[in-house]
């Protein structure tokens, strides 16, 4: 047992001396396996406010089956409450604290086993770094997306209703009262915002990933029945330590396909990009941007969840959930289905007995959204090394668009001219400087997706960044331009009223100028001043890799 180092032998006396201590070991438990609860019990974030009691659930669990808990916490950032300002640089970095500080935990204490309770954005892909790179033994279950909201008309709503609502009262859509009503309804409920969002996105990925159960995606974070897969996690946590079956014997190279696979899909968050590389660099697989297109090519869309339509992760729960849309995936023979996951069984199995329940919320493959798949990867002059875009989450019949360039070097700046008007349709609002390393922390911009949208211009504007979006964007927003524009990337040389073109079909983003402009402008191009100079975002600023490598720090 990996704990034997904390725990046997004589020199191991004052060891044990200090687990009498906590409370929680007896002599008599020694033989027992240890295992590590990794919770993310947070009380600012709603998706996490519920944490402790699963905490305490799960453990109980573990003590039934025969293990010896010992629960820590991880710390975690709410993207919707750090939108839009510093808070927001926090985010993706928050990841690679959350994923060495489980390391770390993990790996001071010899842990047999270890539960991870993740849930919301940066917290799931954190936990799944620090999962594949310690390697112990673990079963994830997350805490569980939230109701879908009804404004007091009954009209269906989620997070991106209240972002969007704002850029419709700013331009006279909506009045007061009318924005009220959506800041009061919107989230009912504790759990993850109740669209295709990040979390839920990470959160659904872990069931094609094997690491999670059926149902860990979908099933509301205040339903009953939630209580027992945090239990049935529990128990299953104590068959992986038993039979020795690590996360790299799950989460393989062709895993990593599969999730592309489901994000395809279901139209998954344009972070899932981010982060599944990130997870596949930490698991030791060289995956590489453009292979994500291969997937896309050969998967049909199928779920057309919000922000992509007006269905919640309820819907898709009451239409057979998650691994309705892996069958006919397995079914189509587009993924890898014979292999091991966390309930002890493949996946070919943990799916045999799910069923589309509702044809309007997962289509069957034969009756598909499009025959490829809801994210694409873009290339061309603008990004060499790659973009990406939720195609499902822009407009249908829009293939293409061309427009000028109107540039801003800061979110903060491209806000305000959004709400002051100096955007107008035909444009493509380019906001550059916001990247891994530029930002620092390459914020998500929902606040300037959302007043396009909420204006009614998100078919007649385009907008580009080295930046990244939330899961509750839509419109025609392409994200992660990669090299970003503070390492000298493309981006930076645009200049306004330059022309720009979005080819869907083709997967590709032009800035139509020559060559040799381009090389002129390059030549008087000056690299930024850092915009952070001390704390942890300015020495993240110095480790940070590029996008299109998961924006993993370098070792
Ligand atoms: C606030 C949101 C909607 O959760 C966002 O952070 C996302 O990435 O989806
Ligand atoms: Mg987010």
């Amino acid at each position: 047992m990996r704990s034997d180092m904390i725990k046997k032998g004589v020199d191991r006396a004052p060891h044990r001396s200090l687990l009498y201590a906590t409370g929680k070991v007896k002599p008599t438990d020694l033989p027992k396996p240890f295992i590590g609860v990794c919770n993310s019990y947070v009380d600012i974030i709603p998706g996490h406010v519920h944490l402790r009691e699963v905490g305490e659930m799960v453990k109980e669990a573990i003590r039934e089956a025969g293990g010896i808990p010992f629960e820590f916490n991880t710390i975690g950032v709410d993207d919707g409450i750090a939108m839009g300002h510093i808070g927001m640089r926090y985010s993706l970095p928050s990841r690679e604290l959350i994923a060495d500080s489980a390391e770390t935990m993990i790996n001071a204490h010899w842990f047999d086993g270890v539960v991870y309770i993740p849930n919301c954005d940066k917290i799931t892909p954190g936990m799944l770094m620090a999962a594949v790179r310690t390697n112990v033994p673990c079963v994830f279950v997350s805490g569980g997306p939230m109701e879908a909201g009804r404004s007091s008309k009954g009209q269906p709503l989620s997070l991106t209703s209240v972002f969007e609502g704002v850029g419709a009262y700013r331009s006279g859509k909506i009045d007061e009262t009318e924005l009220l009503d959506l800041e009061q309804n919107a989230c009912p409920t504790c759990g993850s915002c109740s669209g295709m969002f990040t979390a839920n996105s990470m959160n659904c990925l872990m069931e094609m990933l094997g690491i999670a159960l059926p149902w860990n995606g979908t099933l509301v974070a205040t339903s009953e029945d939630r209580h027992n897969l945090f239990r049935e996690a529990a128990r299953r946590v104590m068959d992986m330590v038993a039979q020795n079956i690590r996360p790299r014997d799950i989460i393989t190279e062709e895993v990593i396909d599969d999730a592309f696979a489901l994000d395809m899909a279901m139209g998954g968050s344009t972070n899932t990009v981010l982060h599944v590389l990130a997870i596949a660099h930490e698991a030791g697989i060289d995956y590489s941007l453009e292979r994500i297109n291969e997937v896309a090519k050969r998967v049909p869309y199928l779920a057309k969840i919000s922000p992509a339509s007006q269905y919640s992760m309820q819907d898709v729960h009451n239409a057979g959930g998650i691994s309705a849309i892996i069958k006919e995936l397995v079914d189509a023979g587009v993924v890898h289905p014979d292999r091991i996951t966390v309930t002890g069984k493949t996946l070919r199995e943990n799916v045999a007995n799910a069923n589309i329940t509702n044809e309007q919320v997962i289509r069957r493959r034969d009756n598909p959204y499009s025959p490829v798949g809801g994210l694409s990867i873009l290339y061309g002059n603008l990004a060499p090394d790659g973009a990406v875009i939720k195609v499902g989450a822009v407009a249908p019949g829009i293939t293409s668009f061309e427009g000028e360039a109107i540039c801003f070097n800061s979110q903060d700046e491209a806000q305000e001219g959004i709400n002051n008007g100096t955007v107008r349709p035909g444009h493509v609002v380019v906001i550059r400087y916001e990247g891994p390393k530029g930002g620092p922390g390459m914020p998500e911009m929902l606040a300037p997706t959302s007043a396009i949208a909420g204006r009614g211009l998100d078919t007649e504007v385009a907008l580009i960044t080295d930046g990244r979006f939330s899961g509750a964007t839509r419109g025609i927003c392409v994200g992660h331009i990669s090299p970003e524009a503070a390492e000298g990337g493309p981006l930076g040389l645009v200049e306004p009223g330059d022309r720009i073109r979005i080819d869907l079909t083709e997967r590709r983003i032009e800035l139509l100028v020559s060559d040799a402009e381009l090389e002129k402008r390059r030549a008087s191009w000056q690299p930024p001043q850092p915009k952070v100079q001390s704390g942890y975002l300015a020495r993240y600023a110095k480790l940070v890799t590029s996008a299109n490598t998961g924006g993993v720090l370098k070792v």
